[in-house]
Parts: structure tokens; C-alpha cells; sequence
């Protein structure tokens, strides 16, 4: 279902983008309809404008002003600054929603110091291409009505789980930078492929195609990752082998360590750059 309103991105990288692509290609919103502002990099600005037929901002505030969807999209570390500037142009007609790890609603709405709706949103660069796995919770202003515009946003870039706010910090760790594992592996298997002398396209399809059918076998079968494993591995036979190295460089232990990691770092940014005197505080 295409929004019609006024969408803009206060900040304008990388997560930014994929949203941007991903709203664009699956016709949520014509290129008008979205404007982007930055801080200070003017040329990613005109970049974007190019790329998709964007508007942009002259600051966050004009970006603010001509909108009604506010999308929060810089750092952490930047987003005091960034909501300071914008915060005497938020007025009833705004709903906010944050992609920021780690940062709760209550210091989104502590630093505007207004009770506009906000929405947290975890989602991942999967969006440009229709695929985030999002993760969304309602911040004490939002309403019913506002959760779903975000899910119906959402949903148009990918699949959405609404859970609540604590969990949002698990999200972060599992899909949020999930896709980067999911490289990570990837370049591991580009290296392995490269030293059994596969070419590099050659290795990039079997590994592309390999990961697409591992991920659907997963979603339309409904069957547990060990049982699908479990069908792959011959006694005796190759998968065996391979995952006797995968056990022996604990392999299991280390992903579980590297999400858990990255959760605890989505808490961590959260009381980083949250005053103790803003904790709670409206
Ligand atoms: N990348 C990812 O996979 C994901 C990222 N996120 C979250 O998305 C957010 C953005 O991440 P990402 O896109 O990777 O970051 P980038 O560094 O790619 O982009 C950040 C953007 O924020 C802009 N910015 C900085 N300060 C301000 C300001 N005061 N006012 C307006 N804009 C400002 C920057 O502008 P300039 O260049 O001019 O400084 C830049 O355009 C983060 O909070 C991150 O936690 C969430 C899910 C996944
Ligand atoms: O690495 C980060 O902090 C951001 C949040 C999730 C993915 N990228």
C-alpha cells in the first residue's frame, strides 16, 4: 500500500539509501515524496538526488518542515546535535521514527522535548532490495494507528516484527547487523573457493545460490536448521568432515558470542549517549 505522505531522512547514508531504494522499487512513494538532509556532505546529497530523483535539504530543519514522516537515520553519537536543530520544527503532524541502535524513544522524545509519536525501527541494508527483517516497538506517545503506518512502511521494504522496546537491542545484534555476518561467511567462502582454484565468478554464483536456497529451504520447510542440516550430512561422507573443522574452531560458540556481543553493544550505545538525567525523563 503506497504512503502519500511526505517521508523525510535525516541523514542521509547508508542505511538511508536502502531505505530510499527500497521505498522507491517497490512503490511505497514516488521520488517526490521523499527529501533527505545531512549534516554537512552536500555531494551525497546531490548523489542521491541523481541516483533516485530525491529531494534534498537545504538542513535537517527545512527537510522537517516540508515533511510528515520524520525517518532518523545518523549515528548515534550524532543524534543529539541532529535532533536539537530540528526540534523547534516538529509539530503534531510529524511522526517520528528512528532506525538508531541502541537509542530509546525516551531519548528521542527527551531531546525534542516534544510528545510527538516515536517508533523505533531496527531494520538492515536488505531493504534496498525488499529484504530487511525489521524490528519495531512503540515508543509511550505512539498510538495504534501510528505503529501500523510504520509497519505498513516497513512491510514494504521487507517483513516487520513488532515487539517491545528492551527487545529491540536483540534485534540489533541478530538482524540488524546480521547481514554483515552473513558477508563475513561469505568472504570466508570466496577465500576457500580462490585456493581450490574456482574462478571468483564462478565461486560467487555456487555461494549466492547456495545461500538464496539455504534461506528458503529454511522459510518454506519450517524445518529446524539441525534437522536440514542433519539431511545435508552423510555419515562419513563430506559435510561430516567439513564441520568436524567448523567444531573444532568453535565455530557455534563464536557466532553465539558475535550476537551477543553486538546486543550488549546496542545497550551500551544507548547509555553512551543518553545523560543519566534523561533516562525516563518527558
Ligand atoms: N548501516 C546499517 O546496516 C544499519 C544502520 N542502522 C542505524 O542507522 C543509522 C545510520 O547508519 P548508517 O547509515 O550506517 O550511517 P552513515 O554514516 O552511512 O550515515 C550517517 C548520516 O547521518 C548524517 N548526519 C550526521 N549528523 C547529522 C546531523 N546533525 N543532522 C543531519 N544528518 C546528520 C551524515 O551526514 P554527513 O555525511 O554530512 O555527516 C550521514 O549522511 C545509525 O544510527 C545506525 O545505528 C540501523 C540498521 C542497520
Ligand atoms: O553497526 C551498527 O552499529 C549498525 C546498527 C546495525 C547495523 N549497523
Amino acid at each position: 500500500m503506497a504512503v502519500n505522505k511526505k517521508i523525510a531522512f535525516i541523514g542521509a547514508g547508508s542505511m538511508a539509501e536502502a531505505m530510499i531504494s527500497g521505498l522507491i522499487t517497490n512503490k511505497l512513494a514516488v521520488p517526490g515524496q521523499i527529501i533527505a538532509a545531512n549534516r554537512m556532505n552536500t555531494n551525497r546529497l546531490l548523489e542521491l538526488k541523481e541516483r533516485y530523483g530525491i529531494d534534498i535539504a537545504a538542513s535537517a530543519s527545512d527537510a522537517v518542515r516540508k515533511a510528515e514522516i520524520l525517518i532518523l537515520a545518523m549515528k548515534p553519537k550524532d543524534a543529539e546535535d541532529a535532533l536539537y536543530a530540528i526540534r523547534d520544527s516538529i509539530g503534531e503532524q510529524h511522526l517520528i521514527i528512528s532506525v538508531l541502535a541502541g537509542i530509546s524513544t525516551d531519548h528521542i522524545s527527551c531531546l525534542l522535548q516534544s510528545d510527538a509519536p516515536v517508533i523505533r525501527a531496527m531494520p538492515n541494508t536488505s531493504a534496498a532490495i525488499g529484504y530487511s527483517a525489521t524490528g519495531l516497538a512503540a515508543g509511550k506517545y505512539a498510538e495504534d494507528h501510528d505503529l501500523k503506518q510504520a509497519e505498513e512502511l516497513f512491510n514494504c521494504i521487507g517483513t516487520t516484527t513488532c515487539l517491545k522496546e528492551e527487545s529491540l537491542h536483540a534485534v540489533t545484534g541478530l538482524a540488524g547487523s546480521g547481514p554483515a555476518y552473513v558477508y563475513y561467511l561469505v568472504e570466508a567462502m570466496h577465500q576457500a573457493a580462490s585456493s581450490l582454484d574456482l574462478s571468483e565468478s564462478e565461486a560467487r554464483d555456487l555461494i549466492a545460490q547456495t545461500l538464496l536456497g539455504a534461506a528458503h529451504m529454511l522459510k518454506m520447510s519450517g524445518d529446524h536448521p539441525r534437522l536440514l542440516r542433519q539431511k545435508v550430512t552423510s555419515p562419513g561422507g563430506t559435510t561430516e568432515a567439513g564441520i568436524q573443522m567448523l567444531d573444532q574452531f568453535q565455530v557455534k560458540e563464536a557466532i553465539e558470542s558475535c550476537v551477543k556481543r553486538a546486543a550488549q553493544r546496542s545497550e551500551e550505545l544507548g547509555s553512551l549517549y543518553t545523560p543519566p538525567s534523561a533516562e525516563g525523563i518527558v
